[in-house]
């Protein structure tokens, strides 16, 4: 019989789960490893020099499970979906009480609450955690969001610590609550990455198409923003991959790669959840519709060939100093925006669910590790962790500032946009939803006037309480 030596199990050895088992090792805690191509344990163990040591690959599922110490982690790193129910059927006969299944992938948080309702009916326990960081965080340190019941994160805490980021010495993970939570804020978090990626790549349109500025001019651009307001690793990126040439060809990497974004499923559900709790969240859903755009290329290209008449007003935009904080500013402004209304759909999905979600906790674990980690989080766990923490991101008095500063750079931007026929869809979206938004009166008195025609849906008045229908002319 195998000693049962390991501290924690890895399941599926992809990009993820192989880097966050050598996370593991190297901080000292032995892990039993399994994958459906088996080599990959033995190669992990075998190429990674000391470290490698503290890898126990094993072959069946049955020899995975014998070698950890009891009560058993599984941690699952497989694609999101069937597969992630398949497994947990394959290993749950042969758990015993008190093991704990932490699905770590990123998953739809409807899964992870079927799941852990599945799970409370039997002696184990079952954790959701959204895990985020890319190869290099699963490698070195990501932020991690957890969710299940709180004792279950008790024995999770001393092997998550020591692998997870450091934000000035704080660990970037925490317990954000029962059952679907840690997922749930997950799937916002990358929906704001999603608004975040699109807003950036908008600004490189109006550099590209507005400036007519080349890869590497705009790499010093995003170099340079990120030392400032903007400083985040997606703006570091950005410069990065701008910079960038291509072996084959002596171009820059960005312009040999196809316009066609890929999704795998966070973005849209994201949008899907904001909707389910009646949450505008339009710049997300402006980012995710953009990637579906994008990937409908042949149809983009046969439509520009349609529409070849309409003409444009020259592009406005000037790469001078000016010129360049304006877009600077313009886009600090959207990404404010932007993150008000991911925490926004956050705010309400913690009333929904009783979760109780600590929103100072969750920017807090952002600021490092994850992929949307910025200075700029720094400033929203502030928001949130003083005296009066807001109800909504654009009315705490330091975002109020620093919007009502950029505003007019984030309109003048998309009106420019729009004259020259430069797609600005989420920086759009953006400005829509704050102009919106801060308007005491709005305008669906007259979709409320339309709908009691129509249907006699009834409406409130602006002068007397109650519920009223009104006769209106028949059409
Ligand atoms: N890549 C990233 O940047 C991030 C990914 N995630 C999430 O982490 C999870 C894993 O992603 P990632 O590591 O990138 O994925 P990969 O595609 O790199 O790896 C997938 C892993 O799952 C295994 N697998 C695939 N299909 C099956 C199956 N039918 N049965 C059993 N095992 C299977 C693969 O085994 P085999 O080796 O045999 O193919 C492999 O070990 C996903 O949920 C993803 O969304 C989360 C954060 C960041
Ligand atoms: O979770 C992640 C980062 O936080 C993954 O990188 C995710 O795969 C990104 O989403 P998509 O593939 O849809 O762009």
């Amino acid at each position: 019989m195998s000693e049962r030596i390991a501290d924690i199990g890895v399941l599926g050895l992809g990009t993820m789960g192989a880097n966050l088992a050598l996370n593991m090792a190297e901080k000292g805690f032995k892990v039993a490893v399994n994958n459906r191509t088996v080599e990959k344990g033995y190669a992990l163990r075998d190429e990674n020099g000391e470290i490698g040591q503290n890898i126990v690959p094993t072959d069946s599922i049955e020899d995975f499970l014998s070698r950890l110490k009891a009560p058993r982690l599984v941690l699952f790193m497989v694609p999101a979906g069937p597969i992630v129910d398949e497994e947990m059927q394959r290993i749950m006969p042969l758990l015993s009480p008190g093991d704990i299944i932490i699905d770590a992938g990123n998953a739809d948080f409807n899964d992870t609450l079927r799941r852990s309702r599945l799970v409370e009916e039997t002696p184990f326990h079952f954790v959701g955690m959204g895990v985020s960081g890319g190869e290099l965080g699963a490698r070195h340190g990501p932020s991690m969001m957890v969710g299940g019941a709180r004792e279950t994160y008790a024995s999770l805490q001393p092997i998550l610590e020591p692998i997870s980021a450091k934000y000035e010495g704080e660990p970037c993970v925490a317990w954000l609550g029962p059952d679907g939570a840690g997922h749930f804020v997950k799937t916002i978090h990358n929906g704001i990455e999603y608004a975040d990626m699109q807003m950036i790549a908008e600004i490189y349109g109006i550099l590209r198409d507005g400036l007519g500025l080349a890869a590497g001019e705009m790499a010093d651009i995003f170099a340079d923003w990120n030392t400032r307001g903007l400083s985040s690793y997606l703006v570091e990126i950005t410069a990065v991959t701008l910079a960038e040439k291509d072996s084959d060809t002596g171009k820059p990497m960005v312009d040999v790669i196809l316009d066609e974004a890929g999704q795998k499923g966070t973005g849209r559900w994201s949008v899907i959840e904001s909707q389910k709790l009646g949450v505008g969240a339009t710049t997300i859903e402006a980012a995710v519709s953009a990637r579906s755009v994008s990937s409908r290329k042949a149809e983009r290209e046969l439509t520009e060939s349609l529409y070849s008449s309409v003409a444009s007003a020259k592009a406005e935009f000037h790469g001078d100093k000016d010129g360049l904080n304006e877009l600077e500013a313009a886009l600090e402004t959207a990404k404010i925006i932007a993150y008000a209304q991911g925490f926004a759909v956050l705010t309400a999905a913690s009333a929904e669910h009783s979760w109780n979600l600590p929103l100072g906790e969750i920017a807090r674990i952002w600021r490092a590790g994850c992929i949307i980690r910025s200075q700029f989080l720094d400033d929203i766990t502030k928001a949130y962790d003083g005296a009066e923490p807001p109800a909504n991101l654009l009315h705490a008095p330091e975002f109020v500032a620093r919007v009502s500063a950029g505003e007019s750079a984030l309109r003048r931007v998309v009106a420019k946009a729009a004259l020259a026929g430069i797609a600005v869809p989420a920086l759009a979206a953006a400005l829509s939803y704050f102009d919106d938004y801060r308007r005491g009166r709005g305008t669906t008195n007259l979709t409320q006037a339309q709908r009691d025609l129509f249907g006699a849906h009834t409406f409130h008045r602006t002068d007397k309480d109650g519920v009223f229908h009104h006769q209106w002319p028949a059409v």
